[in-house]
């Protein structure tokens, strides 16, 4: 592997580090990689999973609900992985956003997001409240994005395929926290993945330089006051990193860095010539050493690299969006917003079906914090307390909910992954050492006997029609009981293959 690394990426490395920690960095190339998951704390506590949990966990000392798992093991291929129960994720890759310490109830911003790794951390950690904004301006990756959010049940999140400058009017001023996970020449990953070598070598630094500039500045004019930006890497480069958090600190009085004590420091050092220019201020130097540098050769992940930039509480004007009216399906108030549909056209669809699908199913009402908005014949719970989003490419306003068809409502798989085994009034629950629980997922018919639906007789008698198929009370997705059967209704490309 040493051998593969590109001489110039090689060079530059025993300039920066020095012979002797150049010898200790690329012994890590030859080490064994560590692997990671993460827990969906918004679907299950650490504590119960880690009693359910049929893998060697260690935890993940940086990441509260991260933990290492052994070679070997293949946490993809369990049926707790198609209830979202966790996240395979590289162990340094959980750093930015623990850093980026969300509390449930803020507006957070993922602006390059997919495939959805830390979006779906930062999910978790807002426990369902509050507002996520996730983008990535790769349309195709937004379907890997989407798919993570739908499988780890989020529920107030929307997902957005835009270019940030296309962003900046909509949000101005209104997160209160920004990820930037930022495209980068991925030296980090050599080791994970080795094709990451030739892709280096077909592009530069300064290419990625050039756009992380500008995703900082854009991600400051939408944060709040008082608001905090977390800028990560997985690269060594000095000019993707030390130097992208001076330029900013310069151009941007108002921001400070938060020191991180948890990792080595970043390194003022090499912002001088050949990597840098030296013209940043002495205080934007010393401001960097607060930021952190994570090394495969001194813990047990790959590199990173993580600022953290708080703006000045002084510093303009927190944009609150006009809250439109929290609209519930039923109950009286059927009045749901109504978006535009792709066509451009205004959506027209009644929502009565919806309603008797609620109240035939749904115990609980999840979309009451919600707004309900319709694109065509798609129905969305939307976080509430988002601007207008007119004039931007939506990937989803929202919680999928359903199409309304024909006068039928048709739930989505997203519904059910985001709803709990208590909140549906027809449920079946599997015993992962059931076999029927694997032929699910594969996307059989199963037999299933009357007595196994699980349903209040006070208030849904009868066991025929929709239910909320869940592995061990967590739900995985729908299937539609009749005289004994269960007809299978998980979606083809989420199948057991
Ligand atoms: C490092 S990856 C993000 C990984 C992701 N945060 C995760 O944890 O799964 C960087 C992403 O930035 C996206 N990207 C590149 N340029 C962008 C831009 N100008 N605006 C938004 N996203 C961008 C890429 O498509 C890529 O998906």
């Amino acid at each position: 592997m040493t051998k593969q690394l590109p001489p110039l990426f090689r060079d530059k490395m025993i300039d920066l580090l020095g012979e002797d920690e150049f010898e200790r960095f690329l012994a890590s190339y030859d080490q064994a990689r560590s692997y990671g998951l993460r827990v969906n704390t918004s679907k299950i506590t650490k504590a119960d999973f880690l009693d359910k949990s049929p893998f060697a966990l260690e935890p993940v000392p940086w990441a509260s609900e991260g933990f290492y798992y052994e070679e070997g093991e293949r946490p993809g291929k369990h049926p707790y992985y198609h209830a979202g129960l966790y996240y395979i994720q590289e162990p340094s890759a959980m750093a930015p956003v623990e850093l980026l310490q969300v509390q449930p109830g803020e507006r957070v911003l993922d602006l390059c997001a997919a495939p959805g790794g830390k979006s779906t951390q930062i999910a978790a950690k807002l426990q369902g409240e509050g507002v996520l904004v996730v983008n990535d301006n790769h349309s195709d990756r937004v379907k890997a994005l989407v798919k993570n959010l739908e499988l780890f049940g989020v529920r107030n999140a929307v997902v957005l395929n835009e270019r940030p400058e296309r962003m900046l009017n909509v949000f101005q001023g209104y997160f209160d926290k920004i990820l930037i996970d930022a495209p980068c020449s991925g030296e980090g990953m050599f080791r994970k993945e080795e094709d990451m070598m030739q892709q280096w070598e077909r592009h530069s630094v300064q290419e990625f330089a050039a756009m992380q500039r500008e995703l900082l500045g854009q991600a400051a004019q939408m944060l709040a006051p008082g608001g905090t930006i977390v800028y990560s890497t997985c690269t060594f480069s000095p000019e993707e990193n030390e130097a992208q958090i001076a330029e900013f600190l310069d151009k941007h009085p108002a921001f400070d860095v938060v020191p991180i004590d948890r990792f080595d420091h970043g390194q003022p050092g090499w912002l001088r010539e050949p990597w840098c220019e030296e013209t940043y201020s002495a205080q934007a130097r010393e401001a960097v050493a607060g930021t952190a540098r994570l090394w495969p050769h001194r813990l047990r992940g790959e590199g990173h690299y993580v600022a953290v930039l708080r703006s000045g509480v002084g510093f303009g004007e927190r944009q609150d969006a006009d809250v439109v009216s929290v609209s519930k399906v039923g109950r009286g108030g059927r009045d749901a917003l109504r978006g535009k549909g792709r066509a451009g056209t205004e959506s027209r669809v009644s929502l009565e079906p919806l309603q008797a699908f609620e109240d035939e199913l749904l115990r609980s009402e999840p979309f009451a914090a919600l707004r309900l908005v319709c694109y065509g014949e798609h129905a969305y719970a939307s976080p509430a307390g988002l601007p207008e989003l007119h004039g931007l490419k939506v990937v989803r306003p929202g919680w999928y909910i359903g199409a309304l068809h024909r006068g039928r409502f048709e739930p989505s798989h997203a519904l059910a992954m985001g709803l709990r085994l208590r909140e549906a009034k027809r449920a079946l629950s599997l015993a992962s050492s059931d076999e029927r629980a694997l032929r699910y997922l594969k996307g059989e018919t199963l037999e299933v006997a009357e007595s196994e639906i699980i349903r209040d007789p006070e208030v849904t008698k009868a066991a025929k029609g929709y239910c909320l198929v869940c592995i061990d009370e967590h739900p995985v997705g729908w299937g539609k009981w009749i005289d004994g059967m269960l007809k299978n209704e998980y979606p083809p490309g989420w199948r057991w293959t």
